[in-house]
């Protein structure tokens, strides 16, 4: 960092919040990236803007009891962080995961404010959750656990306030428990949770959008080089909810799916995976990458992780969790082809990779540009409920598709402004940045 307001602001809060890594490098990356419109402005630091944006308006922090199948007390953290309102009701999703810590939920909350505010709708940033690993759990475990969740966190949420949806370990099921635990205590607000399943009035196509309009960002990348995914091998890094919608729209659009993988192993084959048997596994059960059924000569399953194997491609879509590719990782995917990395999860390159791609002038597209397609429909999903309504499939398709454009044409526009070449991680923080500084001096001081 250069310019001395940024400096001292990232300073400050490095000597104050020493412990929160992922934070940190969350925070660090964005303020190297706006530095340059810092340099050109003393408005922002006449208005303490930094000083504010890298500070949680709220953090809600509460303990979660239950009771496990053998009658034992259970004791997990809850937290929910209410980052930057500037922009609407906080929004952003419920992450359960033994690895959640006030750092992560931080960093995502942070990120959260910039992506909301690419979308160009009316949602502020936040993100919650719980160091509750659901894994192995019965329903009726899950079922106690969001009960009691949600018997703190009502009091913090609201349909026009904050409003939670999905994230890792975050799906359907769990969203209708804390939704009805929620309708139980404050009556039967539909717009408090988006991501609800569509008898709920949740929005049709919410369940697709991260990973479709990962593809569509994607898309546009694409497209500055007159190229499209047909014949292009593609590796997708988790076999979640982003991972696996993102695999079904590469296929669909023509491109191969080589690998996929979980937090234990990978499936991969350069002639393409069977996507089908991979939804059967892991998003109609809660199974293992490992017990792939493998029908061919040519598939592999490998205990580690699929930036550990050297795959030719074209494309690497990392939408498994936060800093899951490192500098090493980076320099093989770079030796391996691969000329474009979008990322579907929230901060999946650590920074020493993102310095990687850049350096070897690659394609990039950071996750608070290209998996914001997610968020978008979340929003629509708010106004649906709203209005009473419920739209069609094709309707918030067709508006998903123009809402990812929009953020890529924001993203190109502040490249073309500062000269930034094809820097669209630069590009997604200035755009953003711009906006919600923008709001926060209209809004005033208080
Ligand atoms: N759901 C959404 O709408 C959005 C999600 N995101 C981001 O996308 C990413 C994935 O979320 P989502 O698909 O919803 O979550 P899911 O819980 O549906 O899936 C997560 C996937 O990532 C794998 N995974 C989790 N942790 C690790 C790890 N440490 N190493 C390797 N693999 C891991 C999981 O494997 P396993 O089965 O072994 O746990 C699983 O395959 C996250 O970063 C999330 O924040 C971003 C925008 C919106
Ligand atoms: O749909 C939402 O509200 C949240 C999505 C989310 O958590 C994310 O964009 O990372």
């Amino acid at each position: 960092m250069e310019n001395a307001y940024t400096k001292s602001v990232f300073e400050k809060l490095s000597a104050s919040n020493a412990h929160e890594t992922e934070f940190l490098q969350a925070v660090e990356a964005f303020l190297e990236a706006i530095e340059v419109v810092i340099d050109e402005d003393d408005t922002y630091q006449q208005h303490a803007i930094l000083e504010r944006m890298v500070e949680p308006e709220r953090i809600i922090t509460f303990q979660v009891p239950w009771v496990d199948d053998n009658n034992q007390i259970q004791i997990n953290k809850g937290y929910r962080v209410q980052f930057n309102s500037a922009n609407g009701p906080y929004k952003g999703g419920l992450r359960f995961h033994p690895t959640v810590t006030q750092s992560v939920l931080k960093f995502l909350a942070f990120e959260q404010i910039f992506k909301n505010s690419l979308t160009n709708l009316p949602i502020g940033g936040g993100k919650g959750g719980s160091d509750f690993d659901p894994k192995g759990r019965s329903d009726n475990e899950i079922m106690r656990f969001c009960h009691s969740f949600m018997l703190e966190l009502t009091k913090y949420v609201g349909s026009d306030y904050d409003v939670p949806s999905g994230d890792i370990g975050v799906g359907q099921r769990e969203l209708s428990y804390l939704y009805g635990t929620y309708k139980k205590l404050q009556g039967p607000h539909l717009g408090v949770f988006t991501g609800k399943p569509t008898n709920l009035y949740g929005s049709f196509g919410r369940t697709e959008a991260t990973g479709y309009g990962l593809i569509y960002f994607l898309n546009e990348m694409l497209a500055v080089t007159n190229e499209s995914l047909v014949g292009k091998k593609v590796i997708i890094s988790g076999s979640g909810n982003v991972a696996y919608y993102a695999a079904k729209k590469v296929q669909e659009l023509g491109g191969i799916v080589i690998s996929m993988s979980d937090s234990n192993a990978t499936v991969y084959n350069l002639a393409g995976i069977d996507l089908d048997a991979i939804k059967a596994l892991k998003i109609d059960h809660s199974d293992r990458i490992v017990n792939y059924q493998i029908k061919d000569e040519v598939t592999k399953i490998e205990e580690k992780s699929v930036w550990d194997i050297d795959l030719e491609a074209d494309i690497a879509l990392p939408c498994a969790t936060q800093n899951e590719i490192n500098e090493d990782q980076a320099k093989r995917l770079i030796k391996n082809g691969v000329k474009f990395v979008a990322e579907g999860a929230n901060m999946p390159t650590h920074s020493n990779g993102i310095k990687v791609f850049k350096e070897a002038a690659i394609y990039y597209a950071p996750g608070k540009a290209s998996n914001a397609g997610g968020v978008a429909v979340s929003a629509l999903e708010m106004s649906q409920n709203a209005q009473r309504l419920q739209w069609t499939t094709e309707d918030v398709d067709r508006q998903l598709q123009g809402i990812m454009k929009q953020i890529f044409v924001q993203c190109q526009q502040a490249c073309e402004d500062y000269k930034l070449g094809f820097d669209y991680a630069a590009g997604a923080d200035i755009a953003s940045f711009k906006k919600v500084a923008k709001q926060m001096i209209q809004l005033g001081i208080y």
